[in-house]
């Protein structure tokens, strides 16, 4: 639950229906699976469906199969997640049913709006929207750990019952996820900021590298790859929520381009007075914000200390020296590895927080691995 909050959250006893296993549709499936519980999967692709079952995460259950969930998880692509849940609301006439769609308000106004739903079957429904993903789809991709100390969004509407909102909260605890609650328009003017924007931003990053020449794309660093990463997602998906999340969405994009702008106009006369406190503002503004990102499990940001070690790229070295820093008693915030191209060593870096560092380069150095200053 969301820090504070003195609620007790129960817990699924199942079975659970997902329909749509794709990424996170498996992943939950998957993630349910491993606490025992016994899950039905269904997918409208034959071929998601079989992965789904192949990968061990449930059950086909066919339309019309006996099957009486306590929850049906509604996995599919927002498009036709209302109607998915409508389906599945009057299937199941004892189930929660949630859906997972990255938005919210759009699929509320649907339900609402749909004639074949009463007030009894609308208090079932309830909206859900883990933070946590990839940038890869389909069940291959899938991950039970996937929503492990993410944020879990629920988002009851007014007429959700409390006996569904308890189901909801449930299954988002039960994934190992941080569970938190808020009305749809809040949640799609939150996302908009924190997820839809940064997607655009990452594509339209990318999108300027088509031209690029090789050689320059040769030299590529961290840099771009961190920047970069979700520009990989999957396009189907993402114009969908793009669409229906849109009147979120623009005030922010009308907000970059203001900024941006302002920097075509300094950096068209880097020397003129005022440029340089420009610039200054601009990217302390970002240091800024950057540093309001919470740090793990929701806590406040904590800036970690790294340490550099160069090892060789060969089996074991990477277990043997994970291996000396736990004998040494030093927990690991964070690792990351680089690889150069064409070297056979890599760089891994090891955040530790600040007041262990000192300690991890005199262990490791002593113990003859080649730490980097
Ligand atoms: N990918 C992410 O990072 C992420 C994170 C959080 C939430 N979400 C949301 O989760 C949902 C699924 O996303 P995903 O990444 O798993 O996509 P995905 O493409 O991997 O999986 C979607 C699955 O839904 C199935 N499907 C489509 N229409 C269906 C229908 N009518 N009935 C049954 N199955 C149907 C597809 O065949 C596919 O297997 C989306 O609504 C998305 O917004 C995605
Ligand atoms: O980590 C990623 O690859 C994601 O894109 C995950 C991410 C996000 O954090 O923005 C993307 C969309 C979802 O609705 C929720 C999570």
């Amino acid at each position: 639950m969301t820090s504070g909050s003195p609620e007790q959250l129960t817990y699924l006893s199942g079975p659970v229906l997902v329909i749509g296993t794709g990424l996170l549709g498996a992943s939950a499936a998957l993630g349910l699976r491993a606490l025992g519980l016994s899950v039905g999967l269904r997918d409208a692709s034959p071929t998601a469906q079989r992965v789904a079952v192949d990968l061990g995460a449930g059950v086909a259950v066919p339309p019309g199969a006996a099957f009486a969930p306590e929850l049906v998880i509604v996995a599919t692509p927002p498009d036709v997640a209302a109607a998915v849940v409508s389906g599945a609301l009057r299937e199941f006439p004892q189930a929660t049913v949630i859906d997972i769609a990255s938005v919210k308000a759009s699929i509320l106004r649907a339900l609402l709006a749909d004639e074949a739903l009463g007030e009894t079957e609308l208090s079932r429904y309830v909206g859900a929207h883990p933070m946590a993903g990839r940038e890869r789809s389909g069940p291959v991709a899938a991950r039970g750990e996937l929503f492990y100390s993410a944020p879990w969004i629920v988002v009851p509407h007014a007429g959700s019952s409390a006996a569904a909102v308890r189901v909801a909260k449930a299954a988002g605890a039960d994934l190992g996820a941080s569970v938190t609650q808020m009305d749809a328009e809040e949640h799609d003017r939150s996302v908009a900021l924190i997820s839809h924007f940064p997607q655009v931003a990452s594509s339209l990053l990318a999108s300027r590298l088509l031209d690029a020449p090789g050689a320059a794309l040769a030299l590529a660093g961290n840099g771009l790859r961190d920047t970069t990463r979700i520009a990989a997602s999957d396009p189907a998906l993402w114009i969908q929520i793009l669409s229906h999340n849109a009147p979120a969405i623009v005030p922010i994009l009308h907000g970059l381009r203001e900024d941006l702008d302002r920097l075509i106009g300094t950096l068209e006369a880097p020397e003129a007075a005022g440029a340089a406190l420009d610039l200054a503002q601009l990217l302390s503004e970002g240091n800024q914000g950057q540093a309001r990102i919470p740090g793990k499990h929701g806590a406040p940001p904590q800036s970690f200390a790294t340490v550099g070690v160069i090892v060789d790229d060969k089996p074991g070295q990477i277990a043997r020296l994970l291996s000396d820093i736990g004998e040494a008693g030093i927990n690991i915030e964070d690792l990351r590895m680089e690889h150069s191209a064409g070297y056979q060593v890599g760089l891994v870096e090891i955040q530790v927080i600040p007041g262990r560092r000192d300690e991890l380069e005199g262990t490791l150095s002593a113990l003859n691995w080649k730490v980097v200053q």
